[in-house]
């Protein structure tokens, strides 16, 4: 085992970021242990998916530091910080899929960073990826939509088919960026429950933005709450209470923020 094999899956130290006038990010520090569950909740504008794009190298911070997996991302340039995203698996709300492609040409396109030259057809991708693919869709209770354009499914389906994609680079760390927010409760539930069992079966690290303080509670081991770019709460979701989740919302109720 080497030290970056020991190191955590995420450390953040004052970290800070503006966007021309407005401050998405304020101050944040945050450590996050291998195999850890974490969800950042908070509003809408808080500084979400600002806190992911930094954890996945996207963003450069205007203060402070980022080590992803014992990598300073601040050394981090060309290949190296590719490298290192490949390290990190990323699914969004709005899934990303090509509609018009079958389900399992758009699980392959999860291993294209580790291909050379492009890829027309499943039939383009080596025997093993496919073999792999199917194991994925499988996992992800879709097997029998295989061959299906990926238009044709319904929400929840697709972002299960997202987080195959996403398994395909054989990720340490899986960024979420508000996956369940364009799904009902019961596809919501389905995709969180999945979330977590392959969290557990590969000791994968999750972080995981949500608005919802239900289904944060319901599905996060760990609740860092997020308010106007800061890091209002750090606490495991057992002993988050609705009153300390209002520290979150300000002065709005809970159930009001549920319903945004
Ligand atoms: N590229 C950008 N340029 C300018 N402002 C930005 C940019 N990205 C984010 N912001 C601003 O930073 C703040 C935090 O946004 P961010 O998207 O991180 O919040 P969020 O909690 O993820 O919300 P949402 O769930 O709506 O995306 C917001 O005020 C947003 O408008």
């Amino acid at each position: 085992m080497t030290v970056s094999d020991a190191a955590p899956a995420v450390e953040v130290h004052g970290l800070s970021k503006t966007f021309g006038q407005v401050a998405a990010l304020r101050d944040v520090s945050l450590t996050v242990g291998r195999g850890e569950i974490v969800v950042l909740l908070g509003l809408s504008g808080s500084g979400k998916t600002t806190l992911l794009r930094h954890i996945n190298g996207l963003e450069t911070p205007s203060a402070g530091r980022l080590t992803v997996l014992g990598e300073d991302l601040a050394g981090l340039r060309g290949r190296d910080l590719r490298r290192l995203r490949g390290r990190i698996g990323m699914v969004f709300q709005q899934f990303h899929l090509v509609g018009r492609l079958t389900v399992l040409e758009n699980v392959l396109t999860g291993a294209l960073a580790g291909l050379r030259g492009p890829r027309l057809g499943i039939a383009s991708y080596p025997r093993e990826l496919r073999r792999k693919a199917l194991t994925h869709l499988d996992r992800v209770g879709l097997l029998d939509k295989s061959y299906q354009r990926a238009d044709t499914l319904s929400g929840g389906q697709q972002q299960r088919v997202a987080i195959a994609r996403a398994l395909m680079q054989d990720p340490e760390i899986l960024l979420a960026d508000e996956p369940v927010a364009s799904l009902d409760p019961e596809s919501s539930d389905q995709v969180m429950a999945l979330l977590r069992e392959i969290a557990a079966e590969r000791g994968l690290t999750v972080i995981c933005s949500l608005h919802q303080v239900e289904l944060a509670l319901a599905w996060g081991e760990r609740v860092v709450g997020m308010r106007s770019g800061g890091v209002v709460l750090d606490t495991p979701a057992a002993d988050l209470t609705r009153e300390a989740a209002m520290r979150i919302y300000g002065r709005m109720t809970a159930s009001l923020a549920e319903a945004q």
